[in-house]
């Protein structure tokens, strides 16, 4: 976990998504990255949901480390991915935020809207994740514990 090219990433997206999704997937698998495709796998219209649970699932199972999700706005498959325990995703249409939200926030999902920004940028935004590394403080840790301790308060059983 030490550097980018050893990390895994799953992908994943809806319909929406599936144009962006195939732009960054080759253009990771071409860089020697390794890649958990998640679907979906054509434009058929499909529900995000799905695919960010797909993405979560890979991340909790340990298949991937961490993972990028694509759909139309970017905010359906953010606010899917952010249900599942364990998961940090944000919507980031900038690199400042995909870095810092690495960096500060521990943020293991990327997520990114289509049909809002081009390949060019979602992939800036992309590199920006993948370069990015948390970096312990105090105040990092102590925001992180209260975010765990949310989640832990409304887990059921
Ligand atoms: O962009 C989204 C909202 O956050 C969704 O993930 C979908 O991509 C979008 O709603 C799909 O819209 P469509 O009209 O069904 O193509």
């Amino acid at each position: 976990m030490s550097n980018a090219s050893s990390l895994i990433y799953a992908i994943g997206g809806d319909h929406a998504g599936f144009p962006l999704k195939s732009v960054v997937t080759q253009t990771l698998t071409d860089q020697h990255l390794q890649i958990v495709d998640c679907g979906a796998h054509d434009e058929t219209s499909s529900d995000f949901p799905d695919f960010a649970l797909a993405v979560g699932e890979a991340i909790r199972s340990g298949k991937a480390d961490r993972g990028i999700l694509v759909c139309g706005s970017g905010v359906g498959v953010s606010v899917a991915a952010n249900k599942i325990p364990g998961i940090r995703a944000a919507l980031c249409h900038d690199c400042y935020s995909a870095r810092q939200g690495v960096e500060h926030d521990d943020m293991n999902v990327l997520c990114i809207g289509a049909r809002i920004i081009g390949p060019e940028l979602a992939m800036e935004c992309i590199r920006a994740f993948l370069g990015a590394r948390y970096t312990p403080s105090e105040r990092h840790a102590r925001r992180l514990a209260k975010l765990l301790e949310i989640e832990q308060r409304f887990m059921k059983s």
